[in-house]
């Protein structure tokens, strides 16, 4: 008979259900303590309940869970020190959406060499995750694989869907089923209205295909994510950072009658990815939050140990604690803007 299907698969390779490694990993009490905790604090600041900021702040992309645990110990202190005015949250993304080909993320190919361990990658995620916790630091997470969320969810308290994805209906469906508050970044090309569309169909329930924990395909029903909200992160059509397109956005939210305050992020379309004017864009959203910005309820900062980036092609010895993906702040140009961000904060309070 005919084959018909399949035709362009190479292989169909088994993985163990989600449920095999929550149980081989399990979150455990205390760390689900500080995942629901948290939790509630981002939904709190982005609802306005709590006056601090919401700072997601780590490297764009994990490529080394060495230096990326080494980065969460030095954002323990700085989480505890503006734990008053700032909710830090640490970015761990293990999925990175790709304009065109490139490296994908350490859960699609750990070993960095296009040998595709996912296996691997999906257990060197989930411990990362589990010893980031232990140090009291909540993380965030994109979303990009509709499958991978099961096996690493339990452990996010913030996560973000990307601006190549947030019109996606895949990933709008993936975001009312997840657990925790989610962002919409704006589309690459600078429109918000698709994430504020992406908003209001989060905060639906739906019906669609997807993994339950023992790896069946399944028809997931959802209730709905209530703490969807938008990100902006610039495009090409230049930076959304600045006043004028905070307020314009501001008012298009209140008018699609959604409440969350925004997040701007300061790397991608608003920084063009140079990581020392990230540096610049993120003291523009601190000034704007001293003067008295209360839409704005949380920033985004690409930070790493070493500041810049390198090419995972050129063959050369990776640098330790340097971005693979996306240029990254250093750790004490991000401890700068940790502290300004801080200070606007407890301005605006004061303004209040
Ligand atoms: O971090 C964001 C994206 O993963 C990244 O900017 C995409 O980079 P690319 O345009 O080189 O694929
Ligand atoms: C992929 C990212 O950003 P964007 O989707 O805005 O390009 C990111 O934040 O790592």
């Amino acid at each position: 008979m005919t084959i018909t299907n399949d035709l362009h698969v190479a292989a169909f390779e088994p993985l163990e259900p989600p449920s095999a490694l929550l149980a081989e990993f399990p979150l455990g009490g205390v760390r689900a303590n500080v995942v629901e905790r948290t939790r509630q604090a981002v939904r709190d600041v982005l609802t306005g309940e709590d006056d601090r900021l919401v700072v997601v702040v780590g490297p764009c992309s994990v490529h080394d869970t060495k230096a990326a645990l080494d980065y969460a110990r030095r954002l323990a202190a700085a989480a505890e020190k503006h734990a008053r005015d700032l909710v830090i949250v640490m970015r761990v993304y293990f999925e990175k959406p790709r304009t065109t080909l490139g490296w994908k993320g350490l859960i699609n190919d750990p070993g960095l060499d296009g040998t595709y361990d996912v296996r691997r990658g999906l257990r060197m995620a989930r411990e990362l995750l589990l010893d980031i916790l232990d140090l009291g630091v909540p993380v965030g997470c994109e979303f990009l694989d509709p499958i991978s969320p099961q096996y690493i969810a339990d452990a996010v308290t913030w996560g973000a869907i990307g601006a190549r994805t947030t019109e996606s209906q895949v990933h709008r469906q993936l975001a009312s089923g997840l657990s925790m508050p989610v962002g919409f970044k704006n589309a690459t090309d600078g429109s918000v209205s698709v994430s504020i569309d992406a908003c209001h169909v989060g905060r639906s329930s739906h019906v669609f295909f997807g993994v339950d924990a023992d790896g069946r395909a399944s028809v997931v029903t959802t209730t709905g994510n209530e703490d969807c909200h938008v990100i902006l992160r610039g495009g090409k059509g230049g930076p959304n950072h600045l006043p004028g397109p905070v307020a314009a956005t501001l008012i298009a939210l209140e008018k699609a009658g959604l409440k969350h305050r925004l997040v701007i992020d300061a790397s991608h379309g608003n920084s063009g990815k140079d990581h020392v004017r990230q540096s610049g864009v993120a003291a523009e959203i601190a000034d704007q939050i001293a003067a008295g910005q209360n839409g704005i309820g949380g920033v985004m900062l690409e930070s790493f140990l070493v500041g810049g980036r390198q090419d995972l092609e050129s063959g050369r010895p990776l640098t330790y604690g340097q971005s693979v993906t996306d240029a990254c702040m250093s750790w004490a140009a991000t401890e700068e803007a940790l502290a300004s961000l801080a200070r606007a904060v407890v301005a605006r309070r004061a303004a209040a």
